[in-house]
Order: C-alpha cells, then structure tokens, then sequence
C-alpha cells in the first residue's frame, strides 16, 4: 500500500482541494510546511499578474490533530483570491437565462498548444472555459501542497529533495558539480530564475524580458536532485514498479512539460558504455557507492543510492500576446489569437513543481516498500534497510 491523492477545483473556481490517503498515522505536519513551499511555487521572474493576485494558503481541514497526522484522509483546501472577479461567470447554479457577461466571456476560439480543442472535441463542450478551466496549471497549487506533505515526510527520514533551472530560452548554465547539495538550494532560492549561474541568471532574466517585449513566451529546462534516499527502492520486477519510470510519468504530467532524462540523460546515446556507466566501489564505512553518477541515481529500476538526479523539459507558454493562427468553432473562421493575460515564462515557478511532484514519487516508493500504520516504525524500516545495506 501506498500514498495516492487527488486535486479538485478550477482555476477561476472558488478554491482548489486535495485529498491524500495511505501516510502513516503520528508524522508532524503543521499548515506552515505546506504555505512555504505554495509561497516558493508563486515566485519566479516571468509570471504573469494572476501571481499578483494570488497569496496562496492552505487550510488543513481534515487528517492532522494537534500537528500530527492521524492515519485518516488529509483534506487540503487552498482558495482562489481571483474567484471573487469570476463569481457570475463560474456560478455552479444553472443560468436562468443566458447572460450577456456569459455570452461575452464563452471562449470559442482554441488556443494552439493549450488542451482547449482536443477537450471541448472529448467533452462534447462549445465553450472551451470548461476545458481551459481545469487544464490550467492552477492545479498544480495543491499538486505542490500534496508534495509538500511529501517532502515532509521525506525530511524526516533524511531525504532532501531541490529543483533549479539549468536552462531558458536557449540560455544555459554551467555544470556546477563543485556546489553542495546546501548550496544548491540556498543560490537556487535567492536566484528570481532559480539559477545558480549568475552569468547563465542574467541572460535568462533578458531572454524573458525579451520574450514579453516581443509577445512571445519561452519554456526551459528544470533539474530536480534529491539525496538520502536508501538503496533498492523501487523495484526491476514489472513495469509499473519501476521507480524511474514513475518520475518520468510524474514529471511529464506536469503541465507543459515534454520530456525527461536522467543523469546524462540523452548524452548516453552518443558515448560508449565504459563512459557511461558509473562503476561499484565499497567501502566499511559506507557499504557500496559508485565513484561517478552518470546514470542518476537509477540501475533496474531502483534507486542506488546516489543523488537522483532528473531533468525535464517544459515547452514555451501556449497563450502568446503575438498571435498565431487558429479556428473559432462558432463561425469556422481562422482568427489570430488575442489574449487576456499570460505567463510569459513559467519555468522557474514550474521547477518548484517539479521538485514536488519527484517528491510525492519518493515517499510513495517508500511508504509502498517500508508500509507501516505508525510513523514510528516506519522511520524504523528505512533506518534497519539503511543498516543492512551499510552490512551487506
Ligand atoms: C506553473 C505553470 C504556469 C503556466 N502558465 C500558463 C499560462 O499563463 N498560460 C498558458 O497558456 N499556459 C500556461 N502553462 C502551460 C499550460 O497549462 C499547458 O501548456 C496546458 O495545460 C496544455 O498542456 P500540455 O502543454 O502539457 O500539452 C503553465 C504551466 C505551468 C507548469
Ligand atoms: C493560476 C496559475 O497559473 C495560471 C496557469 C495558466 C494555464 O493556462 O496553465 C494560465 C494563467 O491563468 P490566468 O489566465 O488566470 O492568469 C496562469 O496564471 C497558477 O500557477 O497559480
């Protein structure tokens, strides 16, 4: 058995809810871990004013006594500050005639890139708010909050898990291996872009500046690192049980996001196996290690104990101030798209995301390969496998 979630709500709805089920009962949790990382997701140079609006809190309303979990569902509810504009436009009630704001507001003209045409030819729906209003990454609020429990978790078995930006718009930056894992997250944290490449920081900063001039958006790639996990978790015995393959899964579900790899990722296409694979060293201090981490944290499936380290990549925003062609599905007619308001860039604030959904993937392989009710003895599995492996 492990941790599962779900998220409700519409991005212009009244708030966004999530349900989580399976973690163990007796682990700290206060409302203060979930609002650091909702106020870290609402940061990120490239937004657009929706961020402005937003102040992103959660109320715990179900699943924790006393700042500790109680074995039971936790319910999280974060309201949307905007819902107050959207009241009539969003009302649950049926329209008793139809209304001219409604008719003004209908969206009939499908944004490409976005899931509006490909949902309203799903849903059967002729105003497309219905689609764009779930398929907004305004959902990956209470993603992030569900993450953020997770990480929680994590924090106490001695996982640390972090997201930086390592490229936007073309602009790269530099491997910095020489960083600590402490310092990655502190320069990540105080970057606009989460950058921890000044030089690489400022020509993205300028490709965004740039971007929004021209009514354009660009998208990038994010790295997310987590450390501490124990070795042999996940699984090589079927494909659903792979560990890696859960991230990938998880990291692409994030909105926009195309593509994953892990350590060297695709690079291992274009050098030989003895440059690719990281070979076995021991020693009686720490049981097996591997002297280089190429292959980023995975063999089989499994975890090997070295940093997990996975990027992806999110695609440029699909609403665009400059327009592209597209078809309205009232009158047929093509129309170049026009727009309200949009990001221009969201790939730091995607990047935080990202971190949190690599975490919810890890504490569930955990809390599946060390199950436990109390929380108590399942810190205790994970210390004896620890130990095992040390012996081994
Ligand atoms: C944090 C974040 C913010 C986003 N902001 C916008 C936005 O302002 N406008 C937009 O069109 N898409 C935005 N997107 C991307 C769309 O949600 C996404 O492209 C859409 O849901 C279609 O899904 P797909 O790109 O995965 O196919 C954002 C994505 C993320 C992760
Ligand atoms: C609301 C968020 O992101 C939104 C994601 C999004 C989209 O289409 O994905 C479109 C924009 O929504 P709006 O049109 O209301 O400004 C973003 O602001 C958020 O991240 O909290």
């Amino acid at each position: 058995m492990g941790i599962r979630y779900l998220t409700a709500g519409e991005s212009h709805g009244p708030q966004l809810t999530t349900i989580i089920e399976g973690l163990p009962a007796g682990m700290p949790l206060v409302a203060e871990d979930i609002n650091t990382e909702l106020a870290r997701r609402q940061k990120g140079y490239g937004r657009g004013r929706r961020m402005e609006i937003e102040k992103d809190m959660v109320e715990i309303t179900s699943g924790v006594r006393h700042g500790q979990t109680l074995g039971s569902p936790i319910a999280l509810v974060v309201k949307n500050n905007d819902w107050k504009h959207w009241t009539k436009i969003m009302g649950i009630e049926p329209l008793q005639e139809v209304e001219e704001e409604e008719i003004k507001r209908k969206v009939t003209r499908a944004r490409p890139g976005h899931a509006d045409l490909n949902g309203a030819l799903k849903y059967g729906h002729r105003d497309m708010r219905n689609v764009l209003e779930r398929s907004s990454a305004r959902e990956t609020t209470v993603r992030v909050a569900a993450g953020s429990v997770a990480k929680k978790l994590l924090s106490l078995v001695g996982v640390e898990v972090v997201a930086h930006v390592v490229e936007i718009g073309g602009k790269k930056a530099n491997p910095l291996h020489h960083l600590s894992f402490k310092e990655i997250k502190e320069q990540a944290e105080a970057s606009p872009v989460r950058c921890i490449d000044s030089n690489a920081e400022k020509a993205m900063i300028a490709a965004i500046d740039e971007a929004k001039k021209n009514g354009d958006s660009i998208g990038g790639v994010v790295e997310v690192i987590a450390t501490g996990m124990p070795t042999g978790v996940g699984s090589y015995v079927h494909y659903d049980r792979k560990l890696d393959a859960k991230l990938a899964a998880a990291i692409v579900s994030i909105n926009a996001f195309k593509g994953v790899e892990f350590g060297i990722g695709f690079e291992a296409a274009r050098k030989p196996g003895s440059e690719v694979h990281d070979e076995i060293v021991w020693d009686d201090e720490w049981g097996y290690s591997r002297k280089t981490n190429r292959l980023g944290g995975f063999e089989g499936g499994m975890t090997t104990g070295m940093p997990i380290i996975v990027r992806g990549v999110m695609k440029p925003i699909p609403t665009l101030y400059k327009p592209l062609m597209s078809v309205d599905i009232e009158t047929k007619e093509p129309f170049a798209a026009s727009i309200e308001r949009s990001d221009s860039c969201a790939v730091p604030a995607a990047a935080v995301v990202a971190e949190n959904v690599v975490a919810w993937e890890l504490a569930n392989a955990l809390v599946e390969q060390f199950y436990s009710d109390r929380f108590d003895t399942f810190v205790k599995e994970i210390n004896e496998q620890r130990e095992f492996a040390r012996e081994f």
